[in-house]
Formats: C-alpha cells, structure tokens, sequence
C-alpha cells in the first residue's frame, strides 16, 4: 500500500485555462439507438462544468465514456492531453445518488475503504478522511453506520468518496437529488469549494436548474444525442438577458386574448393568472410588434422592462429550440 502522499489536500488552484478534459467527435449507439452524436466539448481545470439534457439526450452515456466504463463507436476522449483509458486514475465518479456506499460502514471506514482500493492508505489518508469530514460537517458521524445517517448525510458521505483519492477531475451524477433545503446547499457550497479550493475540475449532470446557475462556470446542452450549447454560464445569463422582457397588464387577459397570443408565433409566459406576460424575443424590433399586438385586443400596457433571466428559461429556450426545429 502507498503512502498518501499529499501535501495540502486542500492547495490553492492554479494554472486556468489548462485544457484538462477533451471530448471529440464522441458517438456511442446502442443498437439503432444514436444515444451520443458527434459531440464536442472541453473543460477547463478548476471550474464546474454543468452537462445538461432532457431525459435520453446522452449525458450518462457521454459521463460513462469519459470514465471508460462504455466504449465508444467513434470519437476521442483525452485527460490531460492522454488518451482516458490510460488516464482513469485522474477521474473520481459519483454515480446514481449513494450508490458507491457501503451501508453497513461508518464515513471512516467507507473512506478508507474507497481509497484503499485505489492504493492509497497510511497515516496521510487519515489526516485526510478527518479533514475531509471536517469541511462537510460530518465530524460527529463519522463513527456512525451509513445506514443510520440522514440522506443529506449520506449523499455528503457520498460526495466525500469523490475527492478522497485527490484526482483532478470528479464527475457527479445527480448529486442533489432527493435532499431536503439545508442539505442541498450544503453541497451547493462544497461544490463551489471543492473547485475553487481544491483545484478539482468536476462535471456535473443535474435537472436540478437553480443548482447549475449557482455553481456552474461553464455548461455543455445536449437534446437527443446532440450537442444543443457549450457557453459560459455568464455569457448565457448576459446574452438572454437583454432578451427577456416583463410586460405588466393594466388587466388580466381573458381566455380568448390568451388564445390569440398563443397563436403568436412567440414564446409568452403567462403569469399571475394574466396580469402579466413574460416573452423571450430574438430582435429587438418584436417588443414594438407585440405592444402592437396587445393594442389590437384592446390590452392596456402598465409598464415594460427587462426582466433578469434565470437559467432554466435559457435551458428551456435551448432544448425546445431543437426540439422544434
Ligand atoms: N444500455 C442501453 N441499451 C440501450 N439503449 C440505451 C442504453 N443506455 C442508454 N440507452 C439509450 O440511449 C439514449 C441516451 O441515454 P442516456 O442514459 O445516456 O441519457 P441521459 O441524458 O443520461 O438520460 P437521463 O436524464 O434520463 O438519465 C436513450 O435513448 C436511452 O434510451
């Protein structure tokens, strides 16, 4: 058994912009089914990078080919520049929830056991595991069986076994689902932390869209196999927001006016029961044709302004978009 021979489990990061994971021209099918067409994208060392999609667009496929756990029909994968089924030992995954547990160990033993499969062991590795329990607030537990944890517990437990072998990169499947407020941002502030602090590069798949605006640097949008959007979170927010506009009624809209503006060829979200509209619009000059519109059945405009767009309307906008087209 090794010594773990880390330093400062927790250094600063460094070097941005090093290319750490490359995926290229990646197709996987299962049978006829295309489940990965032709996708691209990279991410940077020490950011989070969010991999979206409506359910079967890919995103389990495209984690279990980074982790050679499927090969490929075609396409590259590279870690560092190397080609990833020589590269596994950079890559920690999280995969359906708790599901890498042992229910019937404490946190401790789990840890250790988790690295002990990688080689890593020694009076290092336990400084670590303290440490590690430390910053999830799972001192207390650690002697606890896992079965007798919280779930919020157990999935910070199951988090933890990522990061307890340091490897640059962690990919974690759903790793918020199910938990209650407390426990979500609990890990919402650990992932934050674990990429900024630890200098870990992780790739996230989530439905959960809050979670995405709040830690994602970056995110890649797959629809059926397809690669939708790669961005910058910031970028996207920015770009939609100028887009994104908030009309209040001096009225609410009566069944018929709704049906008048759903035949519109916009994209109108209806809220508080018709007072107010919200519309996504793609060329300035819609704002003038829909306050046309809306003076045509007789709707008087209260106010207009740009409304501060969150993640889910882009995520939305972007998978109907080629959902539609
Ligand atoms: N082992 C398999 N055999 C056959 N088809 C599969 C297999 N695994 C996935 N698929 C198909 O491949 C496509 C992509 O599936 P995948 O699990 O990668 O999507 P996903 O985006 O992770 O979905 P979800 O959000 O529901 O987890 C889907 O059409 C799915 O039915």
């Amino acid at each position: 058994m090794t010594e773990y021979c880390i330093n400062d489990i927790f250094r600063k990061k460094g070097d941005d912009g090093i290319g750490v994971l490359e995926v290229t021209n990646l197709t996987k099918y299962y049978g006829k089914v295309k489940a990965v067409d032709d996708i691209s994208f990279s991410i940077e060392r020490g950011k989070i990078c969010g991999i979206l999609g409506p359910n079967g667009s890919g995103k389990t496929t495209t984690i279990k080919s980074i982790c050679n756990l499927i090969i490929p029909d075609k396409g590259t994968i590279k870690i560092f520049g190397k080609d990833n089924r020589k590269a596994t030992n950079h890559i920690s995954a999280l995969f359906e929830g708790t599901r890498n547990l042992y229910w019937r160990l404490t946190p401790r033993e789990n840890l250790r056991y988790f690295a002990g499969i990688r080689g890593i062991g020694g009076k290092a590795l336990e400084k670590n595991i303290d440490i590690l329990l430390d910053r999830f607030n799972l001192t207390d537990k650690r002697d606890v069986m896992v079965n007798n944890l919280s779930r919020g517990m157990q999935q910070k437990v199951a988090i933890a076994m990522t990061l307890i072998c340091d490897t640059e990169i962690v990919l974690l499947d759903e790793p918020t689902l199910g938990l209650d407020v407390q426990s979500y941002l609990d890990i919402k502030n650990i992932l934050i932390d674990t990429a900024s602090n630890m200098d870990k590069t992780i790739l996230l798949s989530t439905h959960n869209m809050a979670l995405v605006q709040d830690v994602c640097d970056d995110v890649v949008i797959l629809s059926k196999g397809k690669k939708v959007a790669e961005d910058s979170m910031e970028k996207l927010l920015n770009m939609f927001k100028s887009m994104t506009y908030e009309i209040i009624l001096a009225e609410s809209l009566s069944p018929e006016n709704k049906e008048h503006l759903s035949r519109l060829n916009y994209e109108f979200y209806i809220i508080n029961d018709g007072s107010k509209i919200e519309i996504d619009i793609f060329d300035f000059h819609d704002i003038y044709k829909i306050i046309e519109e809306l003076k045509n059945i007789n709707i008087f405009i209260k106010e207009i302004k740009q409304k501060d767009v969150n993640f889910e309307r882009i995520y939305l906008s972007l998978t109907d978009e080629e959902v539609n087209s």
